[in-house]
């Protein structure tokens, strides 16, 4: 058996035209492998892609062309197996308005054929935090707690891999947090995570291997933190003693002068030692005050790999 959760092979979508849309090639032949026992992010731009992907594995959106095995299941040929093997927090809270909290993680199992004796209400409900909710009004939970709602009924059938779409967008600091911890506990105990995040520093702190989608393609896919060695420019933040213009610099350093007098000096560190720069300063009668670096990120990452497309 493969080692990878995920296997994807020359995946297409095309949206149909609608009316004065003309039709959209969303994704444009994908392949993509998720190794198990993972945290994988999948980012991109506004439009990139990627929800549509997260939906085609979820079985929500039908591909128009290429394979996909979940858990070494073909969609196609396995189509039970492979949906049982996935759980996907969406982006958008959505309200059972009839169902309490345990009613509601109950009606999900039920939907995923878990027998009575096998439901984990109880052990959800405690994950995410909601134990004292559990038999609230589904009206009296408050947006967090409809997020919370979200991820334990992604875990109702227990799923080797859990898909989560922009899990922290516009959630507060004590969600995000709860959430991160719990994604950390799901992957220390096995599970195969997938991420979108618009999030760049989120990504770069949770994520084993990141893919980045634009318009449709998979540009890169390695590891974090082959990622962030692609890029190996620093930057030397000076605040000089008195208010200083920029020294003449020689080409392999791009200098600027920041409002509030702050000087930054961007270079490559392979080519140019952090003296070189501090003796071009002291060159130029500049006295510092302080110095600090600035290593690049992967936002730094992936706008050099998307601008250059876009
Ligand atoms: N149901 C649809 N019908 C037609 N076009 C669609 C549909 N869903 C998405 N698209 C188009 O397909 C492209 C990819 O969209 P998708 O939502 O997958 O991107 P995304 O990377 O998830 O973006 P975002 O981060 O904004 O959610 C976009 O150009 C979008 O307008």
């Amino acid at each position: 058996m493969s080692d990878n959760a995920i296997e994807i092979a020359g995946l297409k979508k095309t949206y149909a035209a609608t009316g004065k849309s003309p039709a959209k090639d969303a994704l444009k032949g994908v392949d993509l492998a998720i190794p198990r026992g993972s945290i994988f992010g999948l980012l991109g731009p506004n439009g990139a892609g990627k929800s549509t992907l997260i939906n085609i594995l979820a079985g929500l959106v039908v591909k128009s062309a290429g394979s996909v095995k979940i858990w070494g299941f073909d969609q196609d040929e396995n189509p039970r197996q492979s949906r049982a093997a996935i759980g996907v927090m969406p982006q958008e809270p959505h309200l059972d308005p009839f169902f309490t909290p345990a009613q509601s993680l109950d009606v999900q199992a039920g939907l995923y054929g878990v027998p009575k004796a096998q439901r984990r209400t109880a052990e959800i409900l405690d994950l995410i935090g909601l134990t004292d909710k559990a038999d609230a009004y589904a009206r009296s939970l408050s947006g967090g707690m409809r997020r919370r709602m979200l991820l334990g009924k992604a875990l109702v059938h227990s799923p080797q891999i859990l898909v989560l779409d922009e899990p922290t967008a516009g959630v507060d600091i004590e969600l995000r947090n709860m959430l991160w911890q719990n994604v950390r506990k799901l992957n220390d105990e096995g599970m195969t995570i997938i991420l979108t995040t618009h999030y760049l520093e989120e990504a770069e702190q949770m994520c084993d291997d990141i893919a980045i989608i634009n318009h449709g393609e998979v540009i890169i896919r390695d590891s974090t933190a082959n990622l962030l060695g692609r890029l190996d420019s620093k930057t030397l933040v000076i605040t000089p003693e008195q208010a200083a213009e920029l020294p003449t610099l020689p080409e392999a350093i791009t200098g600027q002068k920041l409002a509030d007098g702050t000087l930054t000096f961007t270079y490559r560190s392979s080519d140019t030692p952090a003296d070189a720069i501090l003796s071009l300063v002291r060159e130029a009668g500049i006295s510092i005050r302080d110095v600090k670096t600035r290593e690049a990120d992967l936002e730094d990452v992936f706008l050099s790999l998307t601008s250059s497309q876009s």
